[in-house]
């Protein structure tokens, strides 16, 4: 059996070569040619399955997403053609949460205020949504929740309408799919009058597909806000309109910004490979199960002793020891900036810096310890570990 996977899903490798030939190609350049004879494909966000890429595939049963999102993939043709499709939901939702969470906390400090003040509108109430609302539940800072789609499935958390989170959110967070059909599409959910809509001073965080927001939209109205005009924005982007190519011109307008990366946690990329991987086990009928937490590695700094209740710069300390967007960030301005706009050296530049990321961890993989009166349920319940100290 010839399993063809993309080069950049770790563990992939090691795990699937268990049950047939492994073959590992970079996952944007995979042609139809590629899956001659092949059976089974693993692949995440940046291979297109479509017409053109199932031309040739002769053998082809199965084909799973280590990924949250599925837009890539056009899951009729697969299921018309009797392949079995898989993904995996939620895998990286504690990476893109954590990832709001870094942003915000640097923000504050850069820009003088407390996340604590703060209201958040999360657009999007589904796993990452609901995950990032759990640690702000955790931190008692107050959000709002978008999601018109929940709300009329009966969800019976408290949703509230995009005016609403204009109006009264300091922070807008977007969590949705890439949609252009139905009654609630997100292709330019954010555009011009959206952001005319924010109150003043407001951030601005896409770490869901680049073209929900309109990027030209938002050029403007930062280009506004830095000489003095409209609404003083502040934007963060993980994603971007025409990914791998970057905007030049917007890169410098954003406080933050990131090739992709949100999700891109060790403990999230572990968890997609092994849904995957289970999921193709149980479609082979093989009787093999891999937990994802099996395969990770200790962290570098495993163990941290708190010596009295935590406040907010520990919050902060202890947060960036994990995870600080300003890393990544740094990396990327330079990167995409020693390259020219349009350029397949700046595609590369993008790919290159997502195939060698860090291996940067979730809260979890830190074990904070204290007495009990030191506030570890709240630090429990935002994610990291934490042990009871008589
Ligand atoms: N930057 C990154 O590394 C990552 C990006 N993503 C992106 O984030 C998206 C969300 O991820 P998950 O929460 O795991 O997906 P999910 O499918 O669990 O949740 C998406 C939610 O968005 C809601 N939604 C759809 N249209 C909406 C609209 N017009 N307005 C408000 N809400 C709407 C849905 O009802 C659903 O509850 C993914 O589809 C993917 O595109 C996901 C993981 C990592
Ligand atoms: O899961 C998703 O959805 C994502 O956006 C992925 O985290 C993005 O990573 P790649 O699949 O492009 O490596």
């Amino acid at each position: 059996m010839k399993i063809l996977i993309d080069e950049n899903m770790p563990y992939a490798e090691a795990l699937f070569s268990d049950l047939g030939e492994v073959i590992s190609k970079p996952g944007r350049t995979m042609t139809a040619e590629d899956l001659v004879d092949v059976d089974a494909l693993m692949i995440r966000s940046v291979t297109k399955v479509n017409e053109a890429l199932l031309a040739k595939a002769n053998k082809l049963k199965f084909v799973g997403t280590a990924t949250a999102g599925q837009d890539h993939v056009n899951d009729a043709l697969l299921a018309d053609r009797g392949i079995f499709f898989t993904a995996a939901p939620g895998c990286n939702k504690v990476g893109v949460a954590e990832y709001v969470l870094s942003s915000l906390m640097v923000l504050g400090q850069q820009q003088g205020f407390s996340l604590f003040d703060k209201t958040v509108g999360i657009i999007g109430a589904g796993n990452v949504g609901s995950y990032l609302a759990k640690c702000l539940d955790a931190l008692g800072v107050r959000y709002l929740l978008n999601d018109p789609l929940k709300a009329e499935q009966g969800d019976p958390r408290s949703f509230h309408s995009i005016e609403e989170l204009q109006a009264q959110c300091d922070v807008i967070t977007t969590h949705t799919p890439i949609t252009r059909e139905g009654r609630y599409p997100t292709h330019h959910l954010v555009d011009e009058a959206f952001l005319a809509a924010l109150k003043p001073g407001a951030i601005l965080i896409n770490a869901a597909r680049g073209p929900v927001v309109d990027n030209q939209a938002l050029k403007r109205a930062l280009q506004a806000s830095q000489i003095g005009e409209g609404k003083h924005l502040t934007a963060v982007l993980d994603v971007f309109e025409h990914e791998p190519q970057v905007d030049l011109d917007l890169l410098p307008l954003l406080a933050f910004a990131t090739p992709h990366v949100a999700g891109y946690g060790l403990e999230g990329k572990a968890r997609g490979t092994t849904m995957v991987y289970n999921s193709f086990c149980e479609f082979l009928g093989v009787d093999k199960q891999v937990e994802a937490a099996s395969l990770l590695p200790t962290a570098p700094v495993p163990y941290v002793t708190l010596s009295g209740k935590w406040d907010e710069p520990t919050l902060f300390s202890l947060t960036q020891l994990v995870y600080d967007v300003r890393r990544d960030d740094g990396l990327f301005r330079r990167e995409m900036c020693a390259t020219q706009a349009g350029s397949p050296e700046m595609a590369s530049a993008f790919d290159r810096m997502r195939k060698n990321y860090w291996d940067r961890r979730e809260y979890s993989a830190i074990t904070v310890a204290g007495e009990p009166h030191f506030g570890l349920e709240s630090l429990a319940d935002l994610g990291f570990t934490v042990e009871e100290r008589p």
